[in-house]
């Protein structure tokens, strides 16, 4: 545990947070700290900790066990008792949790989009042939390939501020990075220009934090339901049900994205092929006027059905039979 967090002591504190120990990871547990204390007038103290993807930085993520690696030891953390909640980036939660956790609350969403970072170069179309783009998300690549297939994508991983560094050091002509973290460790002025969603489709999730707790806490359960933020609820559960019901985990190039046009979610999903030779990018819209989470989570498996019709169960074989 770092010195710069206070020892939980459970005797003074009535809710304990586990939280990684990266910049942002701190930043957002720090976030919903204070929110807990000024909404309801709690102790909350932070547990700080290690996680298996924070210590493995030299693979790709998908390669050595996907996105459960940074949740994992947070929720041995709240099993045991040393802590009660887990504040998570939602793009890196697993769409199934395992039995006994659930999540109790997503807060409103910052800017869920991808952004485009460079020292040299203000977009992606100014790059010149063959410019170097580090990414290590199978969704950037294939997203970056089929825009621009002369580009070549390396690997970068790493916390914000190491695949900056990463960049400093001339190592990448640009990196895509996303815009939530950037702004929310007050990096947005390295931020050269915003994807949109139709350039650049982002990751279920994306931008959004989850609040995992365990299902028998049945007070805190109760007291983070006055949190969630319903627009970014639904929307989120769309687009997780998209990767859900595809089997997704960060090995799958999917993109999930879901926006609100008064009552009706709008809901673009697409994936990918990496090792396609020329880059097969399958997308599919759909809409639904949704008030409740199972509609919002039929609409996420109805975008997942028609990339299935579109040949996403190729793509899925083809990437099970790499790895
Ligand atoms: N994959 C790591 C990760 N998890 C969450 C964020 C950013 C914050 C967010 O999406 O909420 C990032 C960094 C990035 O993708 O650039």
């Amino acid at each position: 545990m770092s010195a710069s967090l206070s020892s939980p002591n459970s005797a003074t504190t009535d809710w304990i947070i586990a939280t990684r120990e990266s910049r942002l990871a701190l930043w957002q547990a720090r976030h919903v700290q204070a929110l807990l204390q000024q909404r309801f007038g709690r102790t909350v103290d932070l547990l700080g900790m290690t996680t298996r993807g924070d210590q493995i930085l030299d693979r790709t993520l998908s390669k050595v066990g996907g996105k459960g690696l940074f949740v994992k030891e947070l929720e041995v953390a709240l099993e045991e008792g040393r802590a009660h909640l887990a504040v998570h980036s939602l793009k890196d939660v697993p769409m199934e949790l395992p039995e006994g956790f659930v999540l109790a609350a997503v807060l409103e969403r910052e800017d869920p989009r991808d952004a485009f970072v460079s020292p040299r170069y203000a977009h992606l179309a100014e790059l010149p042939a063959g410019a170097v783009v580090g990414t290590s998300s199978l969704r950037r690549l294939v997203q970056l390939r089929a825009a621009r297939p002369d580009l070549r994508i390396e690997p970068l991983r790493g916390n914000l501020d190491t695949r900056l560094r990463k960049l400093d050091d001339g190592h990448y002509d640009a990196i895509v990075l996303a815009t939530a973290g950037l702004k929310r460790l007050g990096l947005a002025e390295r931020i050269r220009s915003v994807f949109e969603p139709s350039e650049m489709l982002p990751a279920a999730g994306q931008g959004a934090l989850g609040l995992e707790i365990r299902e028998d806490h049945a007070e805190l359960r109760a007291a983070l339901q006055a949190l969630v933020h319903r627009p970014t609820w639904l929307a989120v559960h769309a687009e997780r049900a998209v990767s859900r019901a595809l089997g997704g985990s960060c090995s799958v190039p999917l993109a999930a994205h879901g926006v609100w046009q008064g009552p009706t979610l709008v809901l673009q999903a697409a994936i990918g092929d990496p090792s396609a030779q020329t880059v097969q990018l399958l997308q599919v819209r759909c809409e639904a006027n949704v008030d409740n989470t199972q509609a919002a989570q039929a609409l996420g498996f109805e975008a997942a059905e028609q990339l299935r019709a579109q040949g996403a169960q190729d793509i899925l074989a083809r990437l099970a039979a790499d790895t």
